[in-house]
């Protein structure tokens, strides 16, 4: 079974899914998987962002960011390189290294084509203001966690069709209870 974690950026999925990685659950992370992809699709990153993009010869994700959440058809360009790797790896891993469950956590399961190989789907809610205080507490500055936001803004509209919806305005740990509820009522114990 295929358990798919969605929700805006700084809504608690990762952190969720990492508590039900030391479980059984298999942990899939598509920000991970992306960042192997920068790597993979190098040459194609360059060709359209140019060198700027690179420090010590690597792709920077930091300057990358920059460019692609001030400018929403440079992250379209950005999307339609990398989406398809994150596709293929996802798949791959579940493909390969059966096991009884896993977790895609990723804030673009649908964009990248992976909803319709989870068999259950969970909205992670966490208003705005919220996801960027604990975004800033990860790191990164306001306005990058509001241009984050911004363009995934589009993203409410999954809300309405998911199998479940978790609130994590509470602690971790309570969302994290709230998750595990969730799983243990479709049969899933962790
Ligand atoms: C833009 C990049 C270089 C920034 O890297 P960085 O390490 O600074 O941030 P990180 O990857 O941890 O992403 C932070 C958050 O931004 C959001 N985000 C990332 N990519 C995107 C995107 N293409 N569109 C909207 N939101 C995104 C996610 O909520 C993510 O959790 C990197 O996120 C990237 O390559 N993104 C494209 C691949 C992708 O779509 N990844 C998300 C899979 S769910
Ligand atoms: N329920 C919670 N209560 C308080 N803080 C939380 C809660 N869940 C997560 N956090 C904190 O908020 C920050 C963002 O959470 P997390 O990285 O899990 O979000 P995410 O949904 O995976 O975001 P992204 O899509 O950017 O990866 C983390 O620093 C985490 O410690």
């Amino acid at each position: 079974m295929i358990v798919g974690l969605v929700g805006k950026a700084g809504s608690g999925k990762s952190t969720a899914a990492e508590r039900l990685a030391k479980s059984k659950m298999e942990l899939i992370s598509l920000d991970k998987l992306g960042h192997d992809a920068l790597r993979e699709e190098q040459e194609s990153l360059v060709n359209s962002f140019g060198r700027g993009i690179l420090t010590c010869g690597n792709v920077d994700r930091k300057k990358l960011s920059r460019i692609v959440f001030e400018n929403s058809d440079l992250l379209t360009k950005l999307n339609k390189i990398v989406h398809p790797v994150i596709k293929r790896k996802a798949l791959e891993i579940v493909g390969k290294d059966f096991s009884d469950h896993y977790i895609f956590d990723g804030a673009l399961i649908h964009e990248i084509g992976l909803a319709e190989y989870c068999d259950k789907i969970i909205w992670f809610e966490c208003p705005n203001e919220i996801a960027i205080e604990r975004l800033m507490k990860r790191g990164m500055s306001k306005s990058r966690a509001e241009s984050i936001l911004a363009s995934q803004q589009y993203l409410d509209s999954i809300k309405e069709s998911v199998d479940a919806v978790v609130t994590t305005l509470g602690s971790s740990e309570e969302t994290f209870e709230k998750l595990r509820s969730i799983l243990f009522e479709w049969g899933i114990v962790v």
